[in-house]
């Protein structure tokens, strides 16, 4: 769900922010070490209990503070909030969800989407798989009803299976982990690839706004984390001295993977850094409307830094896609020269400046 109201405090640079989004597009514009960044990291801190930038949860804290509080009010009236404590040592979260006590931020996440994209995230998003397996499991836990349960259930077989490996041990639990094991990598690359499928087919409408030239040349393959030709049980059986030696699971669902390819090879060898980011745009888009349309809730997307890496053309073409889904979307720039193309005509947007952690309105 989109968010009305959002109030931070003591989180990075910014002290107090109170302020109203707009429903459709929000531009935040400020200097270098203004606080831009920290805005959204906030935002997504609310949807996903996590930062983008640093893994400790201490970084976000304002120095000398004891707590951040990040809270939204959304459109459909829910009020989300978390408080983070750090006191001697010990952190606390306290999760709210419409003045209700939660214990886990997936109680947030049920209520907002929340995606971003930096100048760092196409590096990321094309290096190792951890951050494609992030992507589409976060899309799935929003689209595909029943896929968090059967995750959970994954994830407790899978520790199982894996101490047995590393103890080496008890055989026959071994034989019953594995068995288990198999049948849920299999649930859950069942619900993989239909994802995929359903992603791949929404992604063609927004490649053709924003990579329109190699558009139909793009595929994305999904790697389900074992040879597809065999069942995961033969694998297992095959290379079972194997795992035994390495003391956890080489195959299954956890190792899953998305190739994106362009006429055969890796997209991300054939296209400039500035295609690149478009389309990891186009596929953000696509991942951010589908799940406008399964959860209907309008999904939040933050964009940093939007003049990095693209040129007057591709902003350009960025803007037709803004105006094109249905989702809020916040995005930060340098300055307001960076984003005049994606201004729209009409007055339907919020811009505003940041300057040492604080914000004002530029125009509404
Ligand atoms: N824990 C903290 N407490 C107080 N200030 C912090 C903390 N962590 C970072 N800062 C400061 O907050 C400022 C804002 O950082 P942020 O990354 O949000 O900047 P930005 O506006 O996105 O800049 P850029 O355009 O360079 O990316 C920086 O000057 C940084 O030094």
């Amino acid at each position: 769900m989109s968010i009305d109201k959002l109030f931070i405090q003591d989180f990075r640079n910014i002290a107090s922010v109170s302020v109203d989004l707009n429903q459709d597009l929000n531009f935040i514009i400020g200097d270098n070490g203004s606080g831009k960044s920290s805005l959204l990291e906030a935002i997504f801190y609310l949807g996903h209990g996590k930062s983008f930038r640093s893994s400790k949860a201490d970084n976000l804290l304002m120095h000398n503070k004891l707590s951040f509080t990040v809270s939204a009010k959304t459109q459909s009236g829910a009020q989300l909030g978390v408080r983070k404590g750090f006191f001697e040592h010990l952190n606390l979260s306290e999760i709210r969800v419409s003045g209700e006590k939660q214990t886990k931020f997936s109680a947030l996440a049920k209520n907002i989407a929340v995606q971003v994209i930096t100048p760092e995230s196409f590096k990321l998003f094309f290096g190792g798989p951890k951050q494609r397996r992030r992507f589409i499991d976060l899309g799935l836990f929003h689209v595909k009803h029943g896929f968090s349960d059967h995750w959970r259930e994954f994830t407790r077989i899978h520790k199982q299976r894996n101490a047995c490996l590393r103890t080496k041990t008890d055989l026959a639990s071994l034989n019953y982990w594995s068995d288990v094991f198999a049948t849920s990598s299999e649930q859950i690359a069942q619900y993989r690839a239909a994802y995929v499928e359903q992603l791949t087919k929404e992604l063609s409408f927004w490649l053709k706004i924003m990579l329109p030239k190699v558009s139909d040349d793009i595929v994305i393959q999904y790697l389900q984390g074992w040879n597809s030709k065999r069942t995961l049980l033969e694998v297992l059986s095959q290379y079972r001295d194997k795992e035994l030696a390495a003391g956890y699971s080489l195959y299954g669902a956890q190792k899953f993977d998305v190739r994106f390819v362009l006429n055969g090879t890796s997209l991300d060898n054939q296209l400039s850094r500035g295609q690149q980011k478009l389309f990891l745009l186009a596929l953000t888009f696509a991942q951010a409307q589908l799940i406008a349309r399964e959860k209907r809730v309008k999904p939040i997307l933050l964009i940093d830094d939007v003049g990095a890496e693209l040129d007057i053309h591709s902003r350009a073409l960025l803007n037709n896609a803004i105006a094109e889904i249905t989702c809020q979307v916040v995005v930060t720039a340098i300055d307001k020269t960076a984003v005049a193309q994606l201004v729209p005509k009409e007055d339907n947007y919020k811009m505003f400046h940041v300057k040492h952690g604080k914000l004002s309105v530029i125009s509404e």
